[in-house]
């Protein structure tokens, strides 16, 4: 399977990565794009094709994958279209805001376009992907979803709720890692160094996501079993919930779905 990934940036590259560490695919098929080619040097060491010529790097490719920014799409459309296939490729698109009809508006009506929504651990194989379609055969979603769960998680959702699957699980990692990153600054306070008290706080976190998606339990049953009466989490817990916490992260979550579905400008 021949993959090109237009717009090897911070997400790109990621998927680039975890597709190989799954061993899904080698280096040599995969094809990287970005404008210069001086930011893919590494990876052109390590066996990726790469290219600053969008047009004749989605080709040969059986899959494509567009991951530039929203603000950049139709440039790239329009320079790739006389180039596609539509009825042999898969276009599949990571771009925030932008829906599977925008892009075939700028390319074919009948070309199977899937928006798929991961996140950076998709580089460790740990992404949440969530993807979504408007006319793609399940024929096609199969293979989409088989490459995806190479990489992490996947799950099918409506494409009305892309954007929101952005807030929660794209923009989702950067509010985690702020928590552990908080954690840490609280563990340095009550006596730790810096580096041992953001491994704590990282393993802490690590530990607490597994036993929502090992035991499928609840958080508050598993917040129930760490809070003894009287004791000192529920005494942190509350002091954190008075200052706003589940609130501030709920905010969050809808103010980024909000920004996430007014990205795209058709110009
Ligand atoms: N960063 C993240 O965690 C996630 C990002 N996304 C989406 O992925 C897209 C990319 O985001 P990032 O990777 O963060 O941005 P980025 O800025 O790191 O990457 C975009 C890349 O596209 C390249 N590029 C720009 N114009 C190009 C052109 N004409 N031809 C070839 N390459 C070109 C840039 O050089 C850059 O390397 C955005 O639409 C974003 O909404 C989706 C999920 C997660
Ligand atoms: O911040 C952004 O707009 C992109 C989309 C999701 C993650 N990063």
């Amino acid at each position: 399977m021949k993959i090109t990934i237009i717009g090897s940036g911070n997400i790109g590259l990621s998927l680039a990565n975890g597709l190989v560490k799954s061993q899904l695919c080698a280096a040599r098929e995969i094809t990287l794009t970005r404008r210069t080619l001086a930011g893919l040097t590494d990876f052109a060491k390590q066996g990726f094709k790469t290219s600053d010529n969008n047009a004749a790097a989605v080709k040969d490719a059986d899959i494509i994958v567009l991951a530039v920014l929203p603000q950049q799409v139709n440039k790239v459309l329009d320079e790739i279209r006389s180039s596609i296939n539509p009825d042999k490729q898969i276009f599949t698109s990571v771009v925030s805001g932008v829906t599977c009809k925008n892009i075939k508006e700028k390319l074919y009506d009948n070309l199977q376009v899937v928006r798929v929504m991961p996140n950076t651990s998709i580089a460790i194989q740990q992404s949440m992907t969530c993807f979504a379609t408007d006319n793609a055969s399940a024929e096609s979603l199969k293979i989409v979803k088989e490459i995806f769960d190479t990489v992490g998680m996947t799950i099918q959702i409506n494409e009305e709720l892309m954007t929101s699957a952005t807030a929660l699980c794209a923009c989702g990692i950067a509010f985690f890692l702020r928590s552990i990153r908080a954690a840490s600054q609280g563990g340095v306070e009550v006596g730790f160094h810096a580096k041992d008290a953001l491994m704590m706080a990282a393993q802490t976190a690590k530990g607490a996501a597994d036993l929502l998606l090992q035991l499928a339990s609840h958080p508050e049953k598993e917040i129930d079993k760490v809070t003894s009466p009287k004791g000192c989490t529920i005494a942190g817990l509350n002091e954190m919930e008075h200052n706003g916490f589940s609130s501030a992260m709920i905010k969050g979550i809808k103010t980024s779905a909000k920004i996430a579905g007014e990205l795209y400008t058709k110009e």
